[in-house]
């Protein structure tokens, strides 16, 4: 039996990092944003429909995440233009990479997992979180955004609260150690209830 274990949360709560302990149990991975990058890279599916309605977008055969970013920055409209084109690109990749996998339990990072209504695909659900502050502080650390552009996309996010609530198991990502020690805890218990399935 397999189980599929969606991992979520807001961004910079530490998906990434977390996912990473999850491997460290054993458990297989698949990686929303990097299947993204796989869809926008030279060759990828998403270049020729993204390309017909933002033909700027497309430079050598690729899809130019910054030219997608200032075309959401001028218009409102766009993102979800996007969305709607990537997101069933993504679950097409998501079903490929089920299909080919033998895990016991497949850990799904997905950052807009509730905002995708992708939760009624996993057996349960992750989600990682630390005190809005600690989450300003990191993404703000990383240098690679303003605090505008940062207020921008948690705006457009599912609040932190009620992502948590809606989750299974929640994980406090305040240090690497107590991380740790929730992922094993969160794996014990699946793989004791697959135990007795
Ligand atoms: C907007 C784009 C061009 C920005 O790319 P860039 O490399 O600069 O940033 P990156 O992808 O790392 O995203 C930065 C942050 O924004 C968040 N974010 C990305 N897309 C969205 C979205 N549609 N809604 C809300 N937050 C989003 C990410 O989770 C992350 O925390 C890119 O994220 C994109 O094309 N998004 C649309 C596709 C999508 O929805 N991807 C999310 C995973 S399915
Ligand atoms: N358990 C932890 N203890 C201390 N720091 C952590 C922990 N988990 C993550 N961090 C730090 O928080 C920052 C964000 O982590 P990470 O990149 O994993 O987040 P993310 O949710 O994947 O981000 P994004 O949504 O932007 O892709 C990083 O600087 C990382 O080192």
């Amino acid at each position: 039996m397999m189980f599929r274990l969606g991992l979520t949360g807001s961004i910079g709560m530490g998906k990434s990092t977390t996912a990473q302990m999850f491997v460290d149990e054993g458990c297989a991975l698949w990686d929303a944003d990097a299947a993204v990058h796989r869809l926008y890279s030279k060759g990828g599916l998403a270049v020729t429909p993204l390309g017909a309605v933002f033909p700027e977008a497309v430079e050598e055969g690729a899809i130019s995440r910054a030219a997608l970013r200032e075309r959401i920055a001028a218009d409102d409209t766009a993102l979800k233009t996007i969305e709607q084109i990537v997101h069933p690109l993504v679950v097409q990749d998501r079903g490929t990479f089920t299909d080919q996998t033998q895990a016991e339990i497949i850990v799904f990072d997905i950052p807009l997992l509730f905002e995708t209504g992708g939760e009624r695909e996993m057996d349960a659900v992750v989600c990682v979180s630390v005190p809005p502050e600690i989450q300003e502080q990191r993404v703000l650390a990383r240098g690679t955004m303003t605090r505008a552009e940062f207020d921008k996309i948690r705006a457009n996010q599912m609040p932190n609260d009620e992502k948590c609530a809606r989750s299974d198991f929640v994980i406090v990502t305040d240090t690497v150690e107590h991380a740790r020690a929730q992922v094993q805890d969160v794996v014990r218990q699946i793989r004791e209830k697959l135990s007795h399935a």
